[in-house]
């Protein structure tokens, strides 16, 4: 342990497949790189089983299970990345919010932000080390476990969608609340989103001293907001997290890819890649070619496929995939879906999609 509580990571296993590094940072690959949102999932009969009759949260805050659920995944596919199981709600509990995980009706705040008054009652020094430490704990053991099969990705939510959470209490259709704040309360707004700001930098820090090798931003509301509201409201404080993070890595000689995912903000495509992160994820219902027209080559592009297409069978997956990495090129691209795996998804048809990924960029590098 470091003076500051981080722990500090050491003789980790050598990694054995950069692949997802290399394209991340625009380099030349094999084949294309390739992991999924909640590739921890429901989807998967042994994730089912080890967190059965456990609480969600009571999951996260096991290194060891959290350990056991991101490795599953890579039991059966070849994925190019692993992502932490965790959660991005634990930055709200971290500032001193009760957050529950309700079965068949997903997080729930039972005590969530109504006025601005209420801001008092969050922590604003949180020292991460000891609130988010089994996050470290996590991570630290999962880079021994890994055997350095592939590299570890860290994540947390941007300040939006975690104030969102925190204003709604929870899942929402039309996030009416916590826009109202933004409309009525918009300095009590800016405040809380820079609450969460200072928190997400040390947490993000936090993560890559414990080992993580890439980190994403979630930042899952962004569709809710109009291109005024984004560029208000969201886009400054995902600016703001990269810039603080690589500064601080920067002056420790580390190096380490970032990835936004602000999900059905196509309007802020163009910002977001001249906003310090190296990669852009995508949701589904953006053009592939138009996304690399509007990014202009100036960073590497992940995503994009509808989760819904792993419905397929699986030979049509195979031609989305095609269509998808003609669409993107091979070069500094990573694959994924343009969302997370929902629960029903059959594992074999995931499977489909990861080497139809391979098989196929393979083929177009060589031809190239
Ligand atoms: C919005 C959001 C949350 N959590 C997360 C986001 C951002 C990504 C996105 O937009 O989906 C991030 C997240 N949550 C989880 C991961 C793990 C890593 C991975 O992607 O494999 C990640 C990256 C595990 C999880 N987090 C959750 C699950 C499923 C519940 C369980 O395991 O019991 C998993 C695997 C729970 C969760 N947590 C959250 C929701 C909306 C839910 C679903 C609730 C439900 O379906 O009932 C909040």
């Amino acid at each position: 342990m470091s003076k500051d509580g981080l722990i500090l990571p050491k003789d980790f296993p050598q990694l054995l497949n950069d692949t997802f590094l290399r394209a991340a940072r625009g380099e030349e690959t094999e084949h294309v790189p390739v992991w999924c949102m909640r590739q921890a999932g429901r989807y998967l009969p042994e994730f089912r089983e080890t967190r059965a009759g456990k609480d969600f949260f009571e999951t996260c805050r096991s290194p060891e299970t959290c350990c056991e659920l991101t490795l599953q995944p890579l039991r059966r596919f070849a994925f190019d990345a692993a992502i932490i199981f965790s959660d991005i709600l634990v930055v709200p509990q971290a500032m001193g919010m009760d957050v529950q995980m309700v079965p068949g009706k997903g997080p729930t705040f039972p005590e969530p932000l109504k006025e601005p008054e209420d801001l008092q009652r969050l922590q604003t020094k949180v020292d991460v080390g000891k609130e988010l430490g089994y996050v470290f704990k996590a991570i630290t053991l999962t880079r021994h476990k890994i055997e350095g099969k592939v590299p570890l990705i860290g994540f947390t939510g941007a300040p939006w969608t975690l104030m969102s959470y925190m204003i709604e209490g929870g899942g929402s259709n039309t996030h009416s609340k916590a826009k109202r704040w933004l409309y009525r309360h918009p300095e009590s707004s800016h405040m809380l989103l820079r609450m969460l700001t200072d928190v997400i930098v040390e947490y993000l820090l936090g993560q890559v001293a414990a080992g993580a090798q890439a980190l994403q931003v979630f930042e899952s509301h962004a569709g809710i907001l109009g291109p005024v509201e984004f560029k208000e409201f969201s886009l400054p404080y995902l600016r703001d997290i990269a810039r603080r993070v690589k500064d601080k890595l920067k002056e420790a000689g580390q190096d380490v890819p970032m990835i936004v995912f602000a999900k059905d903000a196509h309007y802020g495509v163009e910002d977001l890649s001249q906003s310090n992160y190296e990669v852009v994820g995508l949701d589904w219902t953006i053009d592939p070619r138009s996304a690399r027209e509007r990014t202009g080559g100036k960073v590497s592009l992940q995503g994009n496929m509808d989760p819904c297409a792993l419905y397929a069978p699986k030979e049509q997956i195979s031609d989305i995939v095609k269509r998808m990495l003609e669409g993107f090129g091979t070069r500094g691209y990573i694959a994924n879906l343009g969302h997370g795996l929902y629960p029903d998804m059959d594992p074999e048809n995931v499977g489909a999609f990861v080497e139809a990924v391979h098989q196929h960029s393979k083929q177009m590098i060589k031809q190239m």
